[in-house]
């Protein structure tokens, strides 16, 4: 190699990265039932998208489509007229997009026990695969639906780029190919996935897992999760008398504490308690919550909110930060370093 040669791991992103956000698989479909897209969802959330990355006064432009496939409309691809020669080239900020797979994907994953490996038996096996098929096609429709929003997404499968697990952490994970399409002005558009693992040959690598570790890697200036419900309640939010944490403080050793509002006040113990549905494999609200501290530790903020709402609009578009407005709802889980 010659002195000057750069390989593709040196690469340096070409403009900072403004937002990882990740779609939960509880808003973007129906999470109890099999392979159900919440299509509304998922249609307000790639608008929502569409305007956070684009300037404000280029909000008005005509969407123009960049999927062309046969399935859609009935005019085939005359979207393409849209991108003549000469027509306004929209710019968009530099954002990568992870989703979780709701329904696609922890049904399978949970029936065959893929996230605890075992590849050797039969069972795994066809759960591996059937596990991948789910995710995957859950992973085009979403970068369809932004693409149809003028975004200019593409899939990318942790699986496919190699990326493996040690348990449920990242083990390996080449970042090349992520930096040179979002060097090349692509929006990435990545998915929690079944993933070869060092120590049990297999396990399930959910977005949340993958998040951190491009936050680490990447640094953000901030990172959302957008789920079905507002944030991180005292309590699961089925229960009426569920109260929603809006500040949470991580301090250097990854501890987090509520600073807003006062725990003490609300339940005698002072604690909070989460529910994970039986089929989640990759640990639900509470693995969300040990990601996010571990991000906000790094004096990155994340915000969590309901995906598809005015709140999910406002945290997308860079406008919750510093002081967080009264009537924001949803959870800012910040470094206590900052919020000093
Ligand atoms: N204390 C709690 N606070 C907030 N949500 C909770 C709590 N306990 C349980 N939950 C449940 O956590 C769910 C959100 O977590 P989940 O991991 O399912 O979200 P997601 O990231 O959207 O989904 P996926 O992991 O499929 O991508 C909510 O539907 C909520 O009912
Ligand atoms: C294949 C699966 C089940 C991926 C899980 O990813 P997550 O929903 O982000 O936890």
């Amino acid at each position: 190699m010659t002195k000057n040669s750069v390989t593709k791991n040196d690469l340096v992103l070409k403009k900072p990265l403004r937002c990882i956000v990740k779609l939960g698989g509880a808003a973007i479909t129906v999470k109890n039932e099999m392979e159900k897209l919440n299509e509304q969802i998922l249609q307000s959330v790639s608008s929502q998208l569409r305007q956070a990355m684009i300037e404000e006064k280029m909000a008005g432009e005509k969407v123009r489509g960049m999927d062309w496939s046969r399935r859609i409309g009935k005019t085939g691809v005359s979207d393409v007229d849209d991108f003549k020669e000469g027509s306004a080239d929209l710019q968009f900020d530099p954002f990568i997009v992870v989703h979780g797979a709701g329904s696609f994907g922890h049904f399978q994953a949970s029936k065959s026990g893929i996230h605890r490996g075992g590849l050797h038996k039969p069972l795994a096996k066809a759960g591996f695969v059937a596990t991948r098929i789910s995710v995957t096609s859950l992973n085009l429709e979403i970068v369809r639906a932004l693409a149809r929003e003028g975004i200019p997404t593409v899939g990318m499968s942790p699986f496919a780029c190699g990326w493996s697990t040690c348990k449920r952490n990242i083990a390996f994970a080449d970042l090349s190919q992520l930096k040179e399409t979002l060097n090349a002005e692509f929006i990435p558009v990545l998915h929690g996935d079944a993933v070869f693992d060092r120590l049990q040959d297999c396990s399930i690598l959910s977005g949340d897992v993958i998040i951190r570790h491009l936050a680490e890697l990447l640094k953000p200036d901030y990172v959302i999760f957008l789920t079905d419900v507002f944030g991180v309640y005292d309590r699961p939010p089925t229960n009426p008398d569920a109260v929603l944490l809006k500040e949470i403080d991580v301090d250097e050793t990854g501890n987090w504490s509520v600073v807003k509002p006062n725990l003490l006040d609300m339940n005698k113990h002072g604690t909070v308690e989460i529910r994970v549905s039986a089929h989640d494999t990759t640990g639900g609200m509470e693995t969300k919550i040990m990601e996010a501290a571990c991000i906000a530790k790094l004096g990155i903020d994340v915000y969590i909110t309901k995906a598809g709402t005015c709140h999910s609009l406002r945290v997308l578009k860079g406008e919750i930060n510093g002081n967080i407005p009264d009537d924001w709802l949803g959870t800012a889980i910040r470094s206590s370093k900052k919020s000093k």
